[in-house]
């Protein structure tokens, strides 16, 4: 899906979460494995309010797994319960309905104190663009339902989908807009397909990743492109990608265009094998006071 976030698309995508928060008891937020920050709602805590949460972090075959572990640490140290999933193949799935009993295990007891017998447990899906939403709920209820019940122009009530016995879940996942100030984060929001090339100059975004490959994986970038030493100069970088890989043009030219789109392809491929691109947001001022 491709949506162009402009400020009354935004209000409009708020407006369709907090309008269903009363309706569950618990947000399930999604996030890039890859990306766990950047692929946040930049006013998330604000959005959701004191609804409780579990932060499910996606895409886990793509990212560093020591990575993963240290923002799990870094959401649970902020007092947010946080798992590692991978809703492609399904691992990790089953751990959601266990961790939100605990999560939910005061508000449970008190229904219980009052004689009111437990249900299911109901929640909600929200995340970015592309986080992987339709196929976390098609993986939770092994169907196809996400994507058929969602055709424009059907008014529809609010469907629950049953999973298991224990919970339901909303059919619509709350789709959020991410962080489209920082152009650190416009890079890595590309790099993971969160949003359209068209955004960006595709010959930056892959320098962006070039020079990320270079500083923190600079093995995999050689071993890629069989380059032996990875040259200081940028353009000799791209010739060097270029030749390896035939982006050429008439007379033997290098292709700049073709080699950027190489680049990110592979990136967006795992061809470099599992990598996080946030590394380093732990101690940016603008998160901490954000949370
Ligand atoms: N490798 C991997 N791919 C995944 C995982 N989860 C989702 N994907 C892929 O990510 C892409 C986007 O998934 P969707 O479920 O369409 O994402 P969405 O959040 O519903 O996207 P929008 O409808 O744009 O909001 C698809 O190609 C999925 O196959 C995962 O855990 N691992």
């Amino acid at each position: 899906m491709t949506i162009q976030w402009f400020p009354g698309h935004m209000a409009k995508a708020r407006r369709q979460v907090t309008e269903k928060l009363k309706l569950v008891d618990i947000i399930f937020e999604l996030v890039d494995a890859r990306i766990p920050i950047s692929s946040r709602n930049p006013m998330i805590d604000e959005i959701i309010n004191q609804k409780p949460r579990l932060i499910l972090i996606n895409k886990a075959d793509m990212a560093d797994p020591v990575q993963t572990n240290q923002w799990i640490t870094y959401f649970e140290q902020k007092g947010i319960r946080a798992l590692a999933i991978n809703s492609d193949k399904g691992t990790g799935l089953q751990a959601i309905h266990k961790v939100t009993m605990e999560i939910l295990k005061e508000k449970w007891d008190r229904m219980e104190s009052r004689g009111i017998r437990p249900r299911a447990v109901r929640a909600m899906i929200v995340g970015i663009p592309n986080v992987g939403k339709s196929t976390l709920i098609n993986r939770l209820v092994k169907k196809n339902i996400a994507q058929t019940g969602n055709r424009p122009g059907v008014t529809k009530a609010q469907q629950w989908i049953k999973v298991g016995k224990e919970m339901e879940l909303l059919d619509t996942p709350g789709i959020l807009w991410p962080k489209f100030e920082d152009p650190e984060v416009g890079y890595r929001l590309a790099l993971t397909g969160a949003i359209k090339d068209t955004l960006l100059n595709l010959q930056d975004i892959a320098t962006y990743a070039l020079r990320f490959l270079e500083t923190y994986y600079p093995d995999r970038l050689k071993s890629r492109y069989e380059i032996e030493e990875i040259p200081d100069d940028l353009v000799q970088l791209f010739e060097a990608i270029g030749k390896r890989r035939g982006c050429l043009m008439g007379g033997g030219i290098i292709d700049f265009d073709k080699t950027a789109e190489v680049i990110v392809r592979d990136v967006r491929n795992v061809q470099f094998g599992p990598i996080t691109f946030d590394l380093d947001l732990l101690e940016r001022p603008a998160e901490s006071s954000n949370e």
